[in-house]
């Protein structure tokens, strides 16, 4: 382990078996931190968790697994999380994901709103307190530039009515910029800062496993170029008190025009927090 700055710094990481996550996580656990990786899948999370500790000599490094799509699994997580770690200095919000055909999560939510935005909601929302605690802390989204081309549709926030791969992504991105800039705003003054960023086009599994994803890895960033803005936003001193802010290449940058919209922002959230708690209720007594 070369450089240590991250040491007696607890991050999680979701989606963080692989991609732009594995390398994120790879490069905090090198810099000293405790990492937590965040897994849906078990035996990828083990295989990603040897081998971080392989090749950072960190081992500090723990999983826990969960469906950032499934609200009772990342209630189940938030409390994992808490029992185990008195601190908590940087949640990095990274799992993702697009969905050619319009699917619904165990809760019945739209599956690109539910992975994408009402997952990170709930988790950040639920460990809140513990960052709060922990301050200085750090909260980071990771968005896409996709969020440009979406849109909050009040009267069909589960694209019943219409339904576009990228445009649904694009939407979900959307909401968690606009959560990303409301959150900012109610945590003024708590020493927990939060910003939201696009990686670039990244070659991940994002694309899949068919030629779109043997061609991404060719032509597009790796993942190791991919992860530098949330390694970024996770360690640098030059963003410590920086919130509220969206990122490219390290950079602050101007999203979408929508994304600033406060009473949309304020509108999403109380809607979110209704719906969180309408299909909690709803799962329990199925
Ligand atoms: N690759 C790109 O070009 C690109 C561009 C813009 C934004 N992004 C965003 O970057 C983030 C990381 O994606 P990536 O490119 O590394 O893709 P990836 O598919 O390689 O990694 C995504 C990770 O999220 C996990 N994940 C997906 N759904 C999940 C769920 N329901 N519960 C738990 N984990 C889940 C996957 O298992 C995987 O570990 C995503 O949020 C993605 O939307 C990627």
């Amino acid at each position: 382990m070369g450089n240590t700055e991250m040491q007696g710094k607890v991050c999680l990481v979701t989606g963080a078996n692989n991609g732009i996550g594995k390398i994120t996580a790879l490069e905090l656990a090198q810099r000293g931190a405790t990492v937590i990786l965040v897994s849906r899948n078990r035996a990828k999370g083990e295989a990603a968790q040897a081998e971080i500790k392989r090749l950072s000599g960190n081992d500090k490094v723990d999983l826990l697994i969960a469906d950032m799509s499934s609200l009772a699994s990342v209630r189940q997580l938030a409390q994992e999380v808490k029992a185990k770690y008195p601190q908590l200095h940087v949640l990095l919000n990274n799992a993702g994901a697009m969905y050619t055909k319009r699917q619904e999560s165990v809760d019945g939510i739209e599956n690109s709103f539910a992975t994408n935005y009402v997952g990170p909601f709930l988790l950040t929302n639920l460990l809140l307190d513990l960052l709060k605690a922990s301050a200085p802390a750090r909260i980071i989204n990771v968005s896409s530039m996709a969020h440009k081309m979406g849109k909050i549709d009040f009267d069909d926030l589960q694209s019943e009515k219409s339904y576009g791969a990228m445009r649904v992504y694009g939407s979900a991105k959307l909401a968690l910029t606009l959560f990303t800039y409301e959150l900012a705003r109610r945590l003024a003054g708590t020493g927990v800062t939060v910003n939201n960023l696009h990686p670039g086009v990244v070659g991940t599994g994002f694309f899949g496993d068919g030629l779109l994803g043997r061609l991404s890895k060719l032509v597009m960033l790796t993942p190791e170029k991919g992860a530098q803005t949330s390694i970024y936003l996770a360690t640098s001193p030059d963003v410590a008190n920086v919130t509220g802010k969206y990122f490219e290449k390290s950079k602050a940058t101007p999203s979408s025009k929508a994304s600033y919209d406060e009473q949309a922002a304020k509108k999403l959230w109380q809607i979110t927090e209704q719906l969180i708690e309408q299909k909690s209720t709803q799962s329990a007594s199925a």
